[in-house]
């Protein structure tokens, strides 16, 4: 194939993130592959730009393109602030995940709406720090908005029995080792829906970035508390192939919708414009405000807080 632009000079609203098993998307024309140095960093994987019925898309590999980056190592700001920075407003992020109720079995697809953090404070999780503090709201993790197109695109999915649950609490926790036993047991007491190692800080990342992010999970396993077998990554492999097919059905048709004209607001994110400039602007006083922060967080929003 000859080789792809390295540039691309429209703004792309619209990101998938594919993870465990997704490393990319087929059935779109490929119109470049873009790879930002940010202020953080380079993205876990250059950034497939693809063409769908006129739309540009960009497309990123979490663990990179051959699943180098464990969860704790996955460059989520650079991921997001390298989205933001060529224009995406609107994110699909695919997650394998474990499940924790026996009604998600596994080669469901689930839409959470609620996190719960069982991360352990290792991974960079703020834009907003080093002299720039910012706090934004996160009570609702997830976009209902984009929730509410995926439900309506349930149909694109193939095989007997497969359901899309479109809500759920996730539960994201360190790694890269699977739960004990008691864990699991304790996040099913909880209310946990689903286990995951990815869906923070990349979602915070999303809400600071202004973003409309939604995670879609496929479940891959029951975790350990099962009486079936306990999860292995054989396991989880073995159900992406399957379920990889289907992410691919389901994202076609999400895809579909948001190229849509009357879902122009919604991929532009218009209902998170400016979060993160009010939390900023009323929190860091200007003479406490530092120039190089200021610096960083200007990759994402151009001119932030220029008098
Ligand atoms: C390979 S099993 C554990 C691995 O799978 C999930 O990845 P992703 O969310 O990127 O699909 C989980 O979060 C772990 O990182
Ligand atoms: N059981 C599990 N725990 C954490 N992450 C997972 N990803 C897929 N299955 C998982």
């Amino acid at each position: 194939m000859a080789s792809l632009p390295q540039t691309f000079d429209r703004p792309v609203h619209i990101a998938v993130i594919g993870g465990t098993g997704l490393y990319k998307i087929d059935g779109y024309t490929p119109v470049a592959v873009v790879n930002p140095e940010t202020p953080w960093g380079k993205p876990s994987s250059p950034i497939h730009i693809l063409e769908h019925n006129g739309v540009p898309i960009a497309f990123l590999a979490r663990h990179g393109e051959h699943h180098q980056y464990a969860p704790h190592e996955v460059p989520a700001r650079a991921n997001i602030a390298a989205l933001r920075h060529i224009g995406v407003r609107c994110v699909i992020a695919f997650s394998a995940v474990g499940s924790l109720q026996e009604e998600i079995k596994p080669m469901d697809f689930v839409v959470p709406d609620q996190i719960i953090d069982r991360t352990k404070g290792i991974r960079p999780f703020t834009f907003f720090e080093g002299g720039l503090v910012g706090h934004v709201p996160f009570g609702d993790p997830f976009d209902s908005k984009i929730v509410n197109v995926v439900k309506g695109c349930a149909a694109a999915m193939k095989g007997e029995g497969v359901t899309l649950h479109d809500k759920g609490t996730v539960i994201c926790m360190e790694g890269p080792q699977f739960s004990t036993r008691a864990e699991s047991n304790l996040y099913r007491s909880w209310g946990g829906s689903v286990i995951n190692m990815s869906a923070l800080p990349e979602a915070k990342l999303a809400r600071e970035a202004e973003m409309a992010y939604q995670m879609i999970c496929m479940a891959t396993d029951y975790d350990c508390w099962h009486s079936t077998e306990d999860v292995d990554v054989a396991m989880v492999m073995h159900h992406m192939s399957t379920n990889g097919q289907n992410a691919k059905h389901l994202v076609g048709a999400v895809l579909d919708e948001l190229s849509k004209q009357e879902n122009s607001d919604l991929v532009t994110a218009k209902h998170w414009e400016g979060a993160s400039k009010g939390a900023v602007m009323y929190c860091t006083m200007p003479e406490g405000r530092s120039p190089e922060a200021l610096k960083k967080v200007q990759y994402l929003f151009p001119g932030f807080l220029k008098e």
